[in-house]
């Protein structure tokens, strides 16, 4: 543990100097880590754990694309993949990867594999904190703890390819053993995360659902489309739309304030940016205080969770999904860009 002030305010975190690959994996030298799902987080996780020298083995529905995918990665069938029931009867950590909606279908069988000693993992704070909704209330005989990493588990994985990590929050709801604390540590460092930080598994899933909803997701597609219709409906092209509205932002701008934070991106602009960007940069935070708070309301009362529950549940979930999803897809907006994405390619083989 490392106390580090963050602009401030002490926080007490984890680093991997202080918590080493070698001594997670001694630590967890006596146990089968078994993940149970192969969608995102799943095999960000299960393959960095593998590299990183756990035992592991992973679950997944036989007949599903996931499961073809997992024996491309190397997972062995009846060796290191099985179905999703017998995965947890022969893990002694279960790492509960399935989206949350095949959690709470799954949860019966599940929990009946969860005997004392077993240790259960989540990645989201979701299932255990809307318990009365998802029906996930754990045996009282195991430890039940949560690693999260901040980010998408491809993200995960092509960092970790690449010798860094995500950041990931971690949390105890129930410590049976007397070591979820390590137990819970030994698994972030694991599967690849940068530094810990603790939370519990409520302020977890207030703050991610908040946060995808809200900046990370949300807000960000939602601003985008807004600048992008104002600027085609005063006339510009789609082109100069797109170009000024996403193509700068993903490929100059935000590239700058993950590299050296937001006045550095500044720095790099021009004095009239600048001025521009101060000035107006209170009139979004002041229009968006309020939707802002309203989210955190909805996260916070369960509504949102509700509406997730329910509109996952619903038998043609997946379709109607995909129909909102090509909707995004095929609007001028988006189309726009997938040529943009494709000159991009043209520009990097000139010489100079
Ligand atoms: N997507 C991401 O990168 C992140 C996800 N998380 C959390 O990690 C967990 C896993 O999320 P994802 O990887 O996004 O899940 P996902 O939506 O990719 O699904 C994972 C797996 O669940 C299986 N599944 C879904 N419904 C099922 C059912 N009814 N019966 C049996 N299997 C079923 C799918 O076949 C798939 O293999 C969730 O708790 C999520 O909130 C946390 C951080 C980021
Ligand atoms: C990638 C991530 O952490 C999210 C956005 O919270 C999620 O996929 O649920
Ligand atoms: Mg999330
Ligand atoms: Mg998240």
């Amino acid at each position: 543990m490392a106390t580090i002030n963050f602009g401030g305010v002490d926080e007490t975190v984890i680093t991997r100097d202080e918590f080493p690959l070698f001594k997670a994996q001694e630590f967890l030298k006596d146990e089968t880590i078994a993940v149970l799902g192969y969608g995102v987080q799943g095999p960000g996780q299960a393959l960095n754990l593998r590299d990183n020298g756990f035992n592991v083995i992973v679950g997944q529905r036989e007949d599903s694309a996931s499961w073809q995918k997992a024996v491309e990665d190397g997972w062995v069938p009846s060796e290191t993949l099985f179905g999703l029931e017998e995965a947890a009867e022969r893990g002694t950590i279960v790492c509960y990867l399935l989206s949350d909606a095949g959690q709470i279908a799954l949860w019966p069988t599940i929990k009946e594999k969860l005997t004392p000693g077993k240790t259960l993992y989540f990645s989201h704070g979701f299932g255990v904190t809307f318990n009365d909704q998802t029906g996930i209330v754990p045996p009282k005989d195991i430890d039940v703890i949560l690693v999260a990493p901040k980010g998408s588990g491809t993200s995960l994985r092509r960092l970790f390819v690449a010798g860094g990590g995500l950041n990931s929050s971690f949390a105890i709801f129930q410590d049976a053993s007397g070591e979820a604390f390590t137990k819970a540590t030994a698994l972030g460092i694991g599967v690849g995360s940068g530094y810990l930080f603790q939370t519990d598994f409520k302020k977890e899933v207030y703050s991610d659902l908040t946060g995808e909803r809200g900046v990370l997701m949300g807000a960000l597609a939602g601003i985008i489309e807004a600048q992008y219709q104002v600027l085609r409906q005063r006339g510009h092209s789609p082109s100069e739309a797109f170009n000024e509205t996403v193509e700068e932002l993903t490929q100059s701008l935000v590239p700058l304030v993950g590299e050296n934070g937001m006045d550095w991106m500044f720095a790099n602009c021009s004095v009239t940016a600048q001025r521009g960007a101060l000035d107006w940069k209170g009139k979004f935070r002041e229009a968006t205080l309020p939707v802002l708070n309203d989210l955190y309301d909805s996260v916070a009362s369960g509504a949102e969770a509700k509406r997730t529950i329910e509109r996952g549940s619903t038998p043609d979930y997946r379709e109607k999904l995909q129909e909102e999803l090509k909707e995004v897809r095929e609007s001028e907006l988006w189309q726009t860009g997938a040529k943009v994405r494709e000159l991009r390619s043209n520009t990097t083989n000139v010489e100079a």
